[in-house]
């Protein structure tokens, strides 16, 4: 990456630290310039009162001098303290503001995004790096206050051995200039060794984390979810599923393996850079030695000079292994802006919903293949949505009834052909506002381990009378009225202790209820009652006219007497319309896939 462009990933890193862990860089800033200025007060008055004790041995300078030293240390630590505290209390919500980096790009990407597996993988890698290492804005957020140690340590130590080169022993070779030169360029060779040693294991990293990957999400779902989520749990016993998750983790072993050698070189090459330093560290204390040998300066200023070039060779090569780990987190960073970047092109229309009055939904000519599969699964699908109009949408497994219903609420867009909202293309209007024109039930709906009213109101506000008014249409009221703190109750265990668990018809029924709460013109129920016992269905089917009321219904079943209340029914085949018509109507036609479904159903229901 060129410095322009580095610089550039850098600032916008520094923004979106600002956004997220507000103040948390500048406090860090603070905190490491006293901490970098610290050590040089002692190192200083440690020189000074040795030099006092060898020399004057004045009392009241002594303790003048103890004095300020064991001061300006407390205030020192006084101050780190304060910092560390305000530090560490916002250090303790880093992780989770970083999280919301990534739960904002989910929420607001687009759903096919969601699915797609490469998309997925991008976002794994960064969030892993991220997560499990601090690759990028963690590494961002460590370095800028070792960086500000470094320059506060390098300009310090200067300081402090300027005077270190310009005292004379009377030796030519110890009092020559070149030992500047000398000092300069080994602190400036150790610093090299130390970036390039850096590179080298940033490329071994880079290797192992490409292959970590994938086996971390296995790891997750053979060693944690595969045994951790009930749902899941059931199953893996009754088919013993836990020896797959067996065999599978046993391969994750050997991959494991092959990285510790990888992990292994990468110490390797930390134990290097501890040498180059050890060997500058001697050289320095060389020099001060016999400098001193020969009468240079007093002994106490031999604490400060071997203290204070110390600092300087660790701060000198620490800089070039900050300014080398700027190269690793700027490409992080990169990797990071490249995946918040993918354009999220439902969120590109912008026209105002119109507000009130009848909405019409026009498919025409709709085709649609998932992303990364070429088969069609809705072929050249025409139906319009009229405002009020009861919409049945039947047929087989697999016909496409659900996808339609997916690109009825944009959770993808038609392939070919396009969808209309009174005359307009849908994706010409602002997302959210269309999105509001509409209460889902799909088949695989959630709820969430949260008090019941809010499940229903979806936020934390619940307009009590109306939740209870869906909780009556949606058949749930006597289950609702034996629930310990109405709807406060918490559902499912997971959150809350006294939470109650719900059968698979009763989440439907609030599902139901959630649904009717959001009080949208259009209602789109998927298999709302393939749950639901005889009775509650049909209090469902009783009420339903009067729940939907004049509002759209969109209503998918594969029990075709419940669609018989439609007003109109479009039987889907293989991706295709094949049929539209009312229950009747549709009956009459003798050789329609409706008759056929209608008469392989109510076979069962004829008494012999
Ligand atoms: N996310 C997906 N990616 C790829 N293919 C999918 C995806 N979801 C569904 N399909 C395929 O699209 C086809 C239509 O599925 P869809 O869920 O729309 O059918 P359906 O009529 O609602 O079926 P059912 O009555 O079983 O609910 C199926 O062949 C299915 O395998």
């Amino acid at each position: 990456m060129k410095l322009k462009e580095r610089i550039a990933v850098t600032r916008r890193g520094y923004r979106m630290l600002a956004e997220y862990c507000p103040k948390l860089i500048r406090t860090k800033v603070i905190a490491a310039a006293a901490e970098a200025l610290s050590p040089f007060v002692t190192i200083w008055f440690s020189g000074r009162i040795i030099n006092e004790i060898t020399g004057n041995r004045d009392i009241g300078t002594l303790v003048l001098l103890v004095l300020l030293t064991v001061g300006l240390s407390f205030a020192f630590s006084m101050i780190s303290n304060a910092l560390n505290r305000v530090i560490s209390e916002k250090e303790s919500r880093m992780w989770n503001n970083f999280d919301k980096i990534f739960t904002d790009k989910q929420m607001s990407m687009d759903f096919a995004d969601l699915e797609d597996q490469e998309i997925q993988k991008q976002r794994q890698k960064v969030q892993e790096n991220l997560f499990m290492f601090g690759n990028g804005l963690g590494q961002l957020i460590w370095d800028t206050p070792s960086l500000v140690k470094m320059i506060v340590g390098i300009v310090a130590s200067v300081a402090m051995t300027a005077s270190l080169f310009a005292a004379r022993t009377g030796n030519a070779v110890l009092d020559s200039r070149i030992w500047i030169a000398a000092a300069a360029g080994i602190m400036v060779l150790s610093g090299l060794i130390g970036a390039r040693l850096r590179r080298r294991e940033e490329k071994v990293f880079e290797r192992w984390t490409d292959n970590a990957v994938w086996y971390n999400r296995a790891f997750t779902f053979y060693g944690y979810a595969l045994y951790a989520e009930t749902a899941r749990a059931k199953d893996v016993r009754l088919y013993r599923q836990d020896r797959i998750a067996d065999r599978e983790m046993a391969k994750m072993d050997e991959h494991n393996r092959k990285s510790s050698g990888l992990l292994r070189k990468m110490s390797a090459c930390q134990g290097l850079l501890e040498l180059s330093r050890g060997v500058c560290n001697a050289l320095c204390y060389l020099f001060v030695a016999a400098k001193a040998c020969l009468g240079a300066f007093a002994v106490g200023s031999v604490v400060q000079y071997v203290g204070a070039l110390m600092e300087l060779v660790k701060s000198t090569s620490d800089l070039f292994f900050v300014l080398t780990e700027n190269k690793v987190y700027t490409g992080h960073l990169k990797g990071l802006f490249e995946y918040l970047d993918l354009p999220d092109a439902k969120r590109q229309g912008t026209l105002p919903v119109p507000e009130g009055g009848e909405y019409i939904v026009e498919f025409q000519n709709v085709s649609f293949h998932y992303p990364g599969s070429e088969t069609d699964v809705l072929k050249n699908v025409n139906l319009t949505l009229r405002a009020g109009k009861k919409q049945a949408l039947v047929g087989a497994n697999g016909a496409g009834k659900t996808t339609f219903v997916k690109l009825l609420c944009r959770l993808y867009d038609p392939t070919e052909g396009q969808i209309l909202l009174n005359g307009t293309d849908i994706r010409e209007y602002d997302y959210d506002e269309y999105l509001n024109l509409f209460s889902f039930v799909f088949q695989d709906f959630k709820l969430f381990a949260l008090p019941l009213g809010e499940n229903i109101a979806a936020a934390e506000t619940v307009d009590a009378e109306r939740a209870e008014d869906c909780i009556r249409k949606a058949a749930l009221y006597d289950r609702y009225r034996e629930m310990p703190d109405g709807l406060e109750t918490w559902l499912y265990h997971d959150l809350s202790e006294k939470g109650v668990e719900i059968s698979g018809g009763e989440a439907q029924k609030i599902a139901l209820a959630r649904a009717l709460y959001k009080g949208s013109p259009v209602i789109v129920l998927d298999e709302p009652t393939a749950a639901l016992d005889p009775i509650a269905e049909e209090q469902v089917y009783a009420g339903f006219s009067n729940t939907v009321g004049d509002r759209t219904a969109v209503y998918i079943s594969h029990r075709l007497s419940s669609c018989r209340f439609c007003d109109e029914i479009t039987v889907f085949d293989k991706g295709c319309i094949v049929q539209n018509g009312t229950h009747e109507e549709l009956l009459e036609e003798e050789n329609g896939k409706y008759k056929e479904l209608w008469d392989a159903q109510a076979k069962y229901y004829v008494q012999s």
